[in-house]
């Protein structure tokens, strides 16, 4: 049966000419696929322009003009593919997996690093791929780049300029593609239950880099502008209680209603407050923890939670919860052993 796919581009460096700012998105989304070959292709293809913006430029109001284009044409459509810059494609793509749930058909989201128009572009192979991919009878968020499938959650830009600037962060691949052929990695579930659609964010949330040195007092600024904070510290997940403290101030905050994520710098296996004195301190706190998440997951999910309710303790319980593979289960470990 011919399926029907719905491209919605939004620009990036796969939509971008020349100009004398640099490169700019320009391409419109009829551009854009008319340098792809679609005859004697298993699928009918419709496009549409949602925005032309580099995606440096894009906000959580867009993520949700993405998400309201895809729950509105859903029936309408077998799969969708979002063409998208790759500075911001894990934020979106994690954006995309909290606002739209249990979907049973793919939302694949592409880009590339060279634009489409130009001799060495990759944009072409990312774009077939990930119409290929949108034709499988699998349902949630997918990253397609470079040949790899990955999850909506788990996708992180590794790298500026070469062609493989996504990898798979504490999570296996999906799948490869070669060609037609897709090469799955593991059984990929089906989903399970009603599709849910929720794209009330709440985007007063801040990310907080900690360095040896970090002042205290930043947080009495962040107070009053932000809802929610993420603290990406060190390692397993500490929080430095000597010098400059830290600890009275996330405690004000937490008294003062604010949600505190703790996550670390560290791209893979998470955090682990329990392992060490400077992780246990802080977790004597209302913290919310984040596992494995990784940070593009963490700052949509909070900012999803948030635009569900004010309690805390709620807020915590949805981030604490995996949503689309976001977040591994903690295995009980032992060094002793
Ligand atoms: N390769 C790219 O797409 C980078 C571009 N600056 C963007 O994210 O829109």
């Amino acid at each position: 049966m011919m399926k029907k796919i719905l491209l919605l581009a939004t620009g990036g460096t796969i939509a971008s000419v020349p100009s004398e700012e640099g490169l700019t998105p320009k391409l419109t989304a009829k551009e854009l696929t008319s340098y792809i070959t679609i005859d004697n292709q298993p699928y009918r293809l419709h496009s549409q322009i949602l925005m032309n913006i580099d995606s440096t430029n894009m906000q959580p109001e867009h993520w949700r003009d993405i998400a309201e284009a895809i729950y509105t044409h859903y029936d309408q459509y077998d799969g969708f593919v979002v063409t998208h810059g790759t500075d911001t494609m894990a934020y979106t793509a994690a954006a995309l997996s909290y606002m739209i749930q249990n979907s049973h058909k793919p939302i694949v989201l592409t880009g590339s690093q060279v634009p489409i128009g130009f001799p060495k572009t990759d944009a072409k192979k990312n774009i077939r791929d990930a119409l290929r991919f949108a034709c499988e009878d699998v349902g949630g968020v997918f990253v397609v780049f470079d040949g790899r499938v990955i999850l909506g959650t788990r996708a992180v830009k590794m790298r500026t300029k070469s062609y493989d600037a996504f990898e798979s962060i504490n999570h296996p691949y999906v799948a490869y593609i070669h060609g037609e052929t897709i090469d799955y990695q593991y059984e990929f579930p089906k989903p399970s239950g009603k599709l849910q659609f929720d794209a009330s964010l709440c985007p007063d949330v801040f990310l907080l880099k900690l360095h040896p040195g970090t002042k205290p007092e930043i947080f009495d600024y962040i107070r009053h502008l932000y809802r929610g904070v993420i603290i990406e510290s060190f390692g397993s997940g500490g929080v430095p209680f000597q010098g400059r403290n830290l600890l009275p101030k996330i405690k004000e905050l937490i008294d003062d209603g604010m949600a505190v994520v703790i996550t670390t710098q560290c791209l893979e296996e998470g955090e682990d407050l329990t392992l060490y004195e400077v992780g246990r301190k802080v977790a004597q706190n209302t913290v919310i923890l984040s596992g494995d998440m990784n940070t593009e997951a963490i700052v949509p999910k909070l900012m999803w939670a948030l635009g569900k309710t004010t309690n805390l303790l709620d807020i915590k319980n949805l981030m604490e919860t995996p949503i689309a593979n976001d977040m591994t289960q903690k295995q009980e470990e032992s060094w002793d052993a």
